[in-house]
């Protein structure tokens, strides 16, 4: 998978808040083989000081996707966007304006302003957005290559409450990589992302909450990997009625 110029071959994406300690998030992170984590500048102070955090990460040989989690406005994660990209060298950023307290949804209408004016300041921007195929086209225009629909409320790990909907990204952005951010709950969820077309799953709440967050990551690494399997391996129509699977012809007449 092609993300902006980089060449990514995990296409499970990991968030690395909430584990309950570090070395169980390298374990996690190891036992998943994810290439990306996705870190909150909140996790590391600006001057470098302070608890290592990104040191630690940066042992797992992991590409970091710095975030705006928790920015409310515009100038905040345009302003956290800086401040990332200065701490953790890289244009990368996962950008989060949030819009509502209650679910965590985006803000669509700031997350295309900042989109723009971060693109427009060289970096290359991870919208985490609605499945609104408007709001995408317009997140495509200020400069994003990549798209990260929302599955659920984040935290919720509610699964995916929007398949249709995300079905119809698919369809409508044939060529745009897709990473379903948010909401996933288990394995299946994930599963289930990757058998719609989506070329990727960023998830965190699921893993870092497991009763055994290593085992975790590895079953959603297996279902990322069963659900694209799937997906390509193009699957049967579903029927309304019951069609024999078992051919009748040479069958014993009991007369
Ligand atoms: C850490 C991070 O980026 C999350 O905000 C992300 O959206 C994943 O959400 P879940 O915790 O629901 O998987």
């Amino acid at each position: 998978m092609q993300i902006y110029d980089t060449e990514i071959n995990s296409r499970l994406l990991v968030g690395t808040a909430q584990y309950p300690s570090p070395a169980v998030l390298v374990d996690a992170i190891n036992s998943c083989r994810c290439e990306i984590v996705t870190v909150s500048l909140r996790r590391e102070n600006a001057d470098g000081s302070g608890t290592g955090f990104w040191d630690t990460l940066r042992q797992t040989g992991t590409r970091i996707l710095p975030n705006t989690a928790g920015c409310h406005s515009v100038q905040e994660a345009v302003t956290t966007a800086q401040m990332a990209r200065e701490l953790f060298r890289t244009n990368w950023i996962k950008l989060e304006v949030i819009g509502h307290a209650d679910n965590l949804q985006p803000d669509v209408f700031g997350l295309v302003e900042a989109a723009r004016i971060l693109c427009a300041q060289g970096f290359q921007v991870f919208p985490y957005t609605t499945d609104d195929l408007v709001v995408g086209e317009k997140l495509l225009e200020a400069g994003c290559e990549v798209l990260m629909p929302w599955g659920a409320p984040i935290g919720s790990g509610q699964g995916l409450r929007n398949p249709d909907a995300l079905r119809g990204m698919r369809a409508h952005f044939p060529n745009v990589p897709l990473i379903v951010d948010a909401g996933i709950g288990r394995p299946s969820d994930a599963c289930q992302a990757m058998e719609l077309g989506m070329d990727a799953v960023l998830l965190n709440t699921a893993i870092a909450k497991a009763g055994d967050p290593a085992a975790m990551a590895q079953a959603m690494a297996q279902a990322v990997d069963a659900g694209r399997a799937g997906y390509l391996a193009d699957p049967m129509e579903r029927r309304n009625m019951a069609i024999p699977s078992t051919p009748i012809l040479g069958m014993a007449e009991l007369a």
